[in-house]
């Protein structure tokens, strides 16, 4: 099977000169079509930033990525936009929903931005709700749900124009315990069932325990990677901790 998406030798450096900082340092890497992949590492060890350069957010200083084989960092400021609504979908830390706006008018934004037809569009969000178990909260402003459902709000909208890739950062970093564990249940089932391909940025090990695989960062470079295989989450859970205390630092932060 052909990637998704392919890095190869992608690096990114900040400042010039003495005051460079190498935030991606030949970073290879590929990730499969249906895969739920995780990148975790300290404070600073490039994730983000690697996030930014897949998205087109920002673009890397060598190196190529390849999305269905075409490479993102060539192309044009024009191309970018189309490419973005057409191939990617954004969960952030942060809800990013308009308050003004009724959670399935802020799921219809992202179809009429990209003019659907209008008989199209009703159903389609009804479909996405459902599966990320909002349907009844289609009418509330985002003032009126919870973190939760916010964040599952945000992430209908992302799915709902059925990107090739959904690309999450951080995407439990505001919410409460249960509400991270409904949402990362809910994410396992929509790759698992759906078959929509994941790659998500956290530090959080119970976060990264939903992945099937892992890349840990470390000062921009791969430093090694994990696979769930038939480990229950528990272990590789463990697996992971264990992992991240060999690397040191970010350990405190998990749950
Ligand atoms: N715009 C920028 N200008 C200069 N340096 C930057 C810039 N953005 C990131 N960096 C540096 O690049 C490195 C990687 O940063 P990045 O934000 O990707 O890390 P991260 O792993 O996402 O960290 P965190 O978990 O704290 O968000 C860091 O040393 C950071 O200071």
């Amino acid at each position: 099977m052909e990637p998704l998406l392919n890095i190869t030798h992608v690096s990114k450096y900040y400042g010039e000169n003495a005051n460079v900082t190498k935030a991606l340092d030949d970073v290879c890497f590929t990730v499969e079509p249906g895969e739920f992949v995780g990148i975790m590492g300290a404070s600073g060890s490039g994730k983000t930033t690697m996030l930014q350069c897949i998205s087109t957010l920002d673009e890397p200083t060598g190196g190529q990525i390849l999305l269905d084989k075409k490479d993102i960092t060539k192309l044009t400021e024009r191309e970018i936009a189309h490419f973005r609504s057409k191939n990617l979908g954004f969960v952030f830390q942060e809800y990013n929903l308009l308050d003004t706006l009724t959670l399935g008018e802020n799921i219809e934004l992202a179809l009429t931005i990209r003019r659907a037809p209008k008989e199209e569009i009703g159903k389609k969000v009804e479909t996405v709700a459902g599966k990320l178990g909002i349907l009844s909260e289609l009418n509330k402003f985002p003032y009126e749900v919870s973190g939760g459902q916010k964040q599952r709000c945000a992430c209908a909208r992302a799915l709902v124009n059925e990107p090739r890739l959904l690309l999450a950062d951080e995407p439990t970093g505001a919410l409460d315990s249960a509400s991270s564990a409904m949402l990362l249940e809910t994410m396992e089932e929509l790759n698992r069932d759906m078959g929509i391909t994941i790659l998500m940025v956290t530090h959080d090990a119970f976060t990264a325990s939903h992945c099937s695989r892992i890349l840990f960062l470390r000062d921009g470079r791969i430093f090694t990677e994990m696979r769930k295989g038939k480990k229950d989450r528990k272990a590789f859970f463990q697996e992971i901790l264990d992992v991240m205390s060999m690397l040191g630092g970010d350990v405190a932060h998990v749950r």
